[in-house]
């Protein structure tokens, strides 16, 4: 029997079309906290040497068993299996729609047959009819109901599954999404969500961590790449990990030539893929060659031309990665040199036209106050999207420590806290557009010229 936490009932039985649903029984807030739910982290693919303590008793002998057979190693889906065998109780009552994987493709329900043998075999079970069964079911409870995410101490991928949070059903328009912090997953209001309102999440939304079954490329978070940008830029995407720069390039020109038909046509269609994963891509790009103006003009394209449209909410996690993203590249690109020095041989790749634009607009704004308030935006979303824990949240807070360490900032400043005692006076308003907002779109208007500059320009 689930309880749920306050303010959240479940509702339907597994026979419904949807089956059962989690429901509000009280209004909540966008952002608002909805629960915060443990759960059991399954799988964890990992090297048996560097991490075999602590865990289930009979998981010792599994590792032993792999360690007899001259292997270091099992793979995420059996490990899960493996201990969701052990903890039938933590998926009792989740579906599994075995019938469903067994008419499904080939090639899923052979995998789950292969995963069912190994997680029995290495388990030391006989396997027999009803074992096999019994091990498949599991195996499509944890496909259905687990979230897929990275482990913050291993950078690997693991599952997460929660009874509770199994219970969410999917939306393409979801009211609510989980974010992960430590070993807790937090389910947030979206938006404002109403009495006797369905709460739902998007089991596809690329900046979640999806529930596994529906996840079919993710965005993740490998910490490697951010040897340029202080680990900001491995947050926005990890599709081109591991290649040289050459085939980076090479694979940025075939994404930005498959983009052309969006930009080209009568109603652009800037939020649709693969525009925005180019996009995320170029700016990991550029920032790895230390070409932070390039980067810059297409984050600021990110965030006033696609992530509002992707993501209403303002506190949307990818909109509060962007401002802090746009906020770093500024601080990297400040001041503004009209003449570039010969050995800045990156920035002047960019043209000297394009470059020229980019450094007038550069030179006119005040970059310390543009990103203060970027700053003061991320501090201000962060908990609703994730928690005062994120790592935005603290990179924001010690970024701002800085500026506010700025000498003869006094008047700039005085305006910044205007601005966020009333961000709707008339006057304020103003400031912000004309201070923050007029300079970042200007940049942005040089996105597309950027790209054509270094992956191809248009046909
Ligand atoms: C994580 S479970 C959600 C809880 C589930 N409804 C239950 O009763 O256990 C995912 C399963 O719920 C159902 N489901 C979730 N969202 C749905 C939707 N939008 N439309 C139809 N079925 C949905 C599908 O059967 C899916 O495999």
């Amino acid at each position: 029997m689930l309880i749920l936490p306050e303010g959240l009932t479940l509702q339907g039985t597994s026979a419904a079309p949807r089956g059962r649903g989690i429901v509000a029984t009280r209004v909540f807030r966008p952002g608002e906290r909805l629960s915060i739910a443990l759960g059991a982290r399954f799988g964890s693919s990992f090297s048996i040497t560097a991490r075999e303590g602590g865990g289930h008793k009979a998981e010792c002998k599994v590792f032993k068993r792999v360690r007899a057979e001259g292997h270091d190693f099992l793979p995420t889906p059996v490990r899960a299996l493996v201990q969701g065998l052990l903890r039938p109780e933590m998926i009792a009552e989740v579906q599994g729609h075995v019938g469903g994987f067994r008419r499904a493709s080939g090639k899923l329900w052979a995998d789950t047959e292969l995963q069912a043998m190994a997680a029995l075999h290495y388990l030391g079970r006989e396997t027999n009819a009803r074992s096999l069964a019994e091990a498949i079911e599991v195996s499509c409870k944890l496909q259905v109901n687990s979230f897929n995410r990275l482990d913050e101490d291993v950078g690997q991928t693991g599952l997460f599954m929660n009874p509770h949070l199994a219970m969410v059903n999917h939306s393409c328009i979801p009211n609510a999404f989980v974010q992960f912090i430590s070993r807790q997953a937090v389910l947030h209001a979206y938006r404002e969500i109403n009495k006797d309102e369905e709460v739902e999440i998007s089991y596809i939304a690329p900046d979640v961590e999806n529930l596994q079954d529906y996840q079919e490329s993710s965005l993740g978070t490998n910490e490697s790449l951010g040897a340029t940008v202080e680990k900001i830029f491995p947050l926005f995407s990890n599709s081109l990990v591991g290649l040289n720069e050459s085939d980076k390039q090479k694979q940025l020109c075939q994404g930005w030539t498959a983009c052309k038909p969006f930009l080209d046509s009568h109603t652009p269609a800037h939020a649709v893929e693969p525009l925005p994963s180019v996009l995320l891509d170029a700016t990991v790009y550029f920032g790895e060659q230390g070409n932070f103006t390039s980067a810059l003009s297409i984050c600021c394209f990110l965030a006033t031309q696609v992530d509002p449209y992707k993501a209403a909410a303002p506190f949307a996690p990818q909109r509060v990665k962007g401002l802090l993203m746009i906020a770093k590249l500024l601080s990297n690109t400040a001041p503004a040199d009209p003449h570039p020095s010969l050995s800045s041989i990156k920035t002047l790749t960019l043209g000297k036209s394009l470059w020229g634009g980019i450094s007038k607009v550069l030179g006119k704004m005040d970059q310390a106050t543009v990103c203060q308030v970027l700053l003061e935006l991320v501090v201000y979303y962060a908990p609703a999207a994730h928690s005062k824990e994120w790592a935005l949240f603290r990179a924001a807070k010690d970024l701002l420590d800085d500026i506010e360490a700025l000498q003869d900032r006094e008047m700039e400043d005085a305006l910044v806290k205007a601005f966020l005692r009333n961000p709707n006076g008339a006057e304020e308003r103003l400031f912000f557009e004309q201070v923050v907002l007029g300079p970042i779109r200007e940049l942005s208007a040089f996105c597309f010229d950027v790209m054509d500059n270094e992956f191809g320009s248009k046909p």
